[in-house]
């Protein structure tokens, strides 16, 4: 058996995703799992010679080092019987759906830029710099997710408890996959 969907979380930097993966791995401990990176696990060659051959689904090169996250991997956690968690950007997303991993595909939104802004600055986590780039980002994240069918969920992450019981919807079925075969 392949084991339950991975699900890709995808959304602009403050939208909300860490926030309503917490609470997911909170509530359902022993459910969820994540792939490890392969940096280090092979030379830069090898990893090359992976990457264009397709194998991996995200890959980004920071300091001379290589990093990302391989197809194989993703299978690995799903065959533990864990949904794997991917947290990608738009990229990743159009990687995915080059292959055949068959996830779920959920994007978290802001209600708006002006509270995404807030978010962002009260999180302190950025210089005004760096919080520039990542509205621009979001902007651009913002258009591109409206691309009908790209998404299976969208959800708007206003209130945080409204968020996240829609997010627990539309993963139940693989939750209960998970479980039924733990039991069995
Ligand atoms: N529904 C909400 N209402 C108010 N604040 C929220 C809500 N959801 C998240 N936040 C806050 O907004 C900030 C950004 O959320 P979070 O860090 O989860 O975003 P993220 O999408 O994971 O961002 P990144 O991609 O940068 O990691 C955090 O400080 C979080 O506590």
């Amino acid at each position: 058996m392949a084991g339950p969907r991975p699900v890709v979380m995808s959304g602009p930097s403050g939208a909300g995703k860490s926030t309503l993966l917490k609470k997911l791995l909170k509530e359902f401990d022993g459910v969820f799992g994540f792939s490890v990176s392969h940096y280090h696990y092979v030379t830069r060659t090898e990893m090359q010679k992976s990457i264009a051959n397709g194998e991996f689904i995200e890959s980004a090169e920071f300091s001379g080092n290589m990093y990302g996250t391989s197809k194989a991997a993703v299978q690995a956690v799903q065959a533990r019987n864990l949904i794997c968690v991917l947290d990608v950007d738009m990229q990743g997303v159009k990687n995915i759906k080059q292959t055949d991993l068959n996830p779920l595909y959920v994007s978290v939104q802001p209600p708006s830029m002006d509270v995404l802004e807030k978010r962002l600055r009260d999180r302190n986590t950025e210089s005004e710099e760096s919080l520039q780039k990542r509205l621009h980002a979001a902007n651009v994240d913002m258009e591109k997710s409206k691309e009908p069918g790209l998404f299976d969920v969208v959800i708007i992450n206003d209130d945080v408890a409204v968020a996240y019981e829609k997010l627990k919807e539309s993963l139940l079925p693989e939750i209960q996959k998970v479980k039924v075969s733990n039991k069995a």
